[in-house]
């Protein structure tokens, strides 16, 4: 008795605490909040101090301790794998939760330069119950001149039953001090949740590949006047593509393939330059994983590409489905061939590929074949972060977003 009346008071004052002082971790963090916004110079909010940087691991709960994953191993990258499918991103209904394979997390997780402490572990009893991620990134920020080296954070995750122990903020300052230590102040990364302070607000559009999967899922819904039948008519694609020398990606594009992203993307006020091999790594097709498609013209010309990666979502209790299969738009570069014949050529590749659903986010110039290739917006929104760095402007606009974080 005495031990429940314990709780229910102590998770009360928890929601006291969440309503008089939200996101009470946020505001000690170098992040531009609403009423200094206009104080703030552009560029970074803290200047770090590399001699002022803990030297050792922050310190933990009893019985829980740090543990640096090793992906390549195929027991620890089942454990990553494990937590992730049973206790990560879910959608508001909790209907769906993400299912990253393990090969994907392989490709996100072990780019050119990687190190080896920043796939951060918590263990209890050789038990993993937490999890946070870093890559090294070099980001533009509105301009060729600001040219910052940082980490890219993803896949922060505490086990369901010990949430509410504070594990994540530690999770996160953990992180933080290993990319500090090497001389690295900044950060990027997203979230479908707002926490103080986003630089962009981008939003989800779904085009159905697989019309009667997605509704017996639930992930679309019928109006009284649709019938599954007719859905499935709305959405038919032609069996094959149509642009003239699209094929996959190879190795011999590579270079080709690199010059046509980096021109692209200086477009934008946010974007990644890569090397060869960092587009060998990002865009060599990998099963299951990554879909890189060339279109090649006379001599062996590549003009445009499309890109896009499986990420499919637990359907956490559905008597037909355990999976919906969704493919995440990538990057895409169109210089010859009209952006929408492109893209509808992605969605016939990607229903052939087996998808149900194809996403995109209205960054980049995705909002040219949205609407027309008949994409409908999702309730997702993905907030973009910058983590000690104050924009010139206040916020970007999703067409001036030149990044996609996995
Ligand atoms: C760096 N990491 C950010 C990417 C993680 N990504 C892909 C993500 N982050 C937040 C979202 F809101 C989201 N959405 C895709 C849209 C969608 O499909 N919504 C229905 C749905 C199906 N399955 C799931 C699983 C979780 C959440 C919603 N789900 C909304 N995607």
């Amino acid at each position: 008795q005495q031990l429940v009346v314990k709780n229910i008071t102590s998770y009360n004052q928890q929601l006291i605490d969440k309503l008089n002082k939200p996101h009470q971790f946020w505001q000690t963090q170098p992040m531009p909040n609403i009423n200094e916004m206009d104080k703030l110079l552009p560029g970074p909010i803290q200047q770090g101090v590399l001699a002022e940087v803990r030297k050792d691991p922050l310190n933990l709960i009893d019985k829980f301790e740090w543990f640096n994953v090793d992906l390549r191993n195929e027991e620890q990258a089942q454990q990553v794998y494990t937590l992730l499918k049973e206790n990560y991103v879910e959608d508001d209904d909790n209907m769906f939760r993400f299912d990253y394979s393990i090969d994907f997390l392989r490709w996100a997780l072990l780019p050119p330069g990687q190190y080896s402490d920043w796939l951060i572990g918590v263990r209890v009893n050789q038990k993993l119950v937490g999890f946070i991620t870093g890559i090294p990134v070099t980001l533009y920020i509105e301009n060729e001149q600001n040219k910052i080296k940082m980490t890219e954070i993803n896949f922060l995750c505490v086990h369901k039953k010990i949430r509410a122990n504070r594990l994540a903020p530690v999770l996160i300052k953990e992180i933080t001090r290993r990319v500090h230590i090497k001389n690295m102040w900044q950060a990027v990364y997203t979230a479908g949740i707002v926490v103080p302070t986003p630089i962009s607000q981008t939003r989800y559009y779904h085009r159905s590949l697989n019309a009667k999967k997605l509704i017996e899922v639930g992930f679309s819904s019928l109006s009284a006047r649709q019938t599954i039948s007719r859905q499935q008519k709305l959405y038919k694609l032609p069996e094959e593509p149509k642009t003239p020398g699209l094929r996959p990606m190879k190795k011999k594009d590579v270079a080709q393939v690199t010059k046509l992203l980096n021109d692209y993307l200086k477009n934008f006020k946010l974007y990644f330059k890569y090397s060869e091999e960092e587009v060998k790594h990002w865009f060599l097709p990998r099963k299951d994983v990554i879909s890189t498609y060339v279109v090649e013209k006379e001599q062996g010309v590549v003009t445009d590409f499309l890109s896009f990666y499986n990420l499919p979502s637990q359907v956490i209790k559905n008597p037909k489905h355990t999976h919906l299969r969704a493919a995440y738009s990538y990057y895409n570069v169109a210089t010859q061939t009209p952006i929408v014949q492109l893209m509808y050529d992605a969605l016939i590749l990607a229903k052939n590929e087996g998808y149900d659903v194809f996403n995109a986010l209205d960054i980049m110039d995705n909002d040219k074949f949205l609407k027309e290739l008949m994409f409908c917006p999702g309730d997702g929104q993905l907030n973009y972060y910058l983590y000690n760095w104050k924009l010139e402007s206040n916020m970007l606009k999703p067409e001036e977003i030149g990044i996609v974080l996995v």
